[in-house]
């Protein structure tokens, strides 16, 4: 597969780590207008860097937009002329619909519109994906580079600012609550890298467990909490302070946010 990636930023650069990682390229394109910065990628023989957008188009079959929003209807009407029916059109850009892209390239034209999340630069995104009518027929393909970097779901493109929410500013949300758990670790008396070290191998325990078991959260709850515990007394005292009730609320106000920044 030879793919470009138009924008390689810190989304951008992810995704090409991550497409290195798994060996998932044959060719691929990394364009920025100042090239300099991605120095680190020239001990990829795959890697071509060029701040031509055209010569990345001209070749490579998938090509992948992570710049940002306001820079995207540009550099599509520069590109536009280079695009073909063969070409599959993979956009990360938040909030940009596909109606838009389709505006400027063509309905005729294979688009892809998702959502990855910064955790792809290590093999982990949770990707969500949907398609324009044309761009069904190259679903595979887009997941076939989603999976690469870690998991994808295909769904209705009404639900992608969610998945946004979900997802993408998910990784902060889950960070913050890593960082609070290390905060409590060290309050306990463990080193800071040893309380960072905690708080991160649990949480990645409870997020296998669940995968691996395909159990639900409360049902890992109740093996590990002791009637008359500590730990259904941690557990009731972060509900009595709203715990779950903040998560809910964070995620709504996130929803509400993406909604009004929609292009
Ligand atoms: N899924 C996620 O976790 C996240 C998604 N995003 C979305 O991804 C997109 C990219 O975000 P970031 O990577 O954070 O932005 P960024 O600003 O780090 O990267 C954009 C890159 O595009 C380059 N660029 C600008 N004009 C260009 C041109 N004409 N030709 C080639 N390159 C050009 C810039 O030099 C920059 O390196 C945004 O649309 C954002 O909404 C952003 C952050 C997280
Ligand atoms: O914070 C934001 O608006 C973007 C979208 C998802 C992640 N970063």
């Amino acid at each position: 597969m030879k793919v470009a990636i138009i924008g390689a930023g810190s989304l951008g650069q992810s995704i090409a780590k991550g497409l290195l990682k798994s060996k998932a390229v044959e060719t691929l394109y990394l364009t920025k207008r100042n090239i300099d910065s991605l120095n680190d990628f020239n001990v990829y023989n795959e890697v071509i860097l060029t701040s031509d957008n055209k010569k990345a188009v001209k070749n490579a079959d998938v090509l992948i937009f992570a710049v940002q929003p306001r820079h995207f209807d540009r550099i599509l009407e520069n590109i536009k002329p280079l695009i073909t029916e063969n070409h599959v059109i993979i956009s990360v850009i938040t909030g940009f619909s596909i109606d838009k892209i389709e505006a400027i390239v063509g309905h005729n034209k294979n688009i892809i519109r998702s959502m990855p999340n910064t955790a792809a630069s290590v093999g982990q995104s949770m990707t969500c994906i949907s398609a324009n009518t044309k761009g069904k027929e190259k679903v595979s393909i887009a997941k076939t580079i989603f999976n690469s970097l870690g998991t994808s779901l295909e769904i209705p493109e009404e639900q992608l600012q969610a998945a946004t929410v979900i997802c993408a500013s998910g990784i902060a949300f889950w960070m913050r609550l890593i960082r609070a758990t290390t905060q409590g670790a060290i309050q306990l008396g463990f080193e800071p890298d040893e309380a960072h070290k905690l708080a991160m191998q649990t949480c990645f325990g409870a997020a296998t467990l669940l995968k691996e078991s395909g159990k639900h959260p409360e049902a890992e709850i109740d093996r590990v909490t002791t009637p008359g515990g500590c730990t259904i007394e941690g557990l009731n005292e972060m509900e009595h302070q709203g715990l779950s009730s903040s998560l809910i609320k964070g995620i709504n106000a996130s929803f509400e946010k993406i909604n009004q920044i929609k292009k």
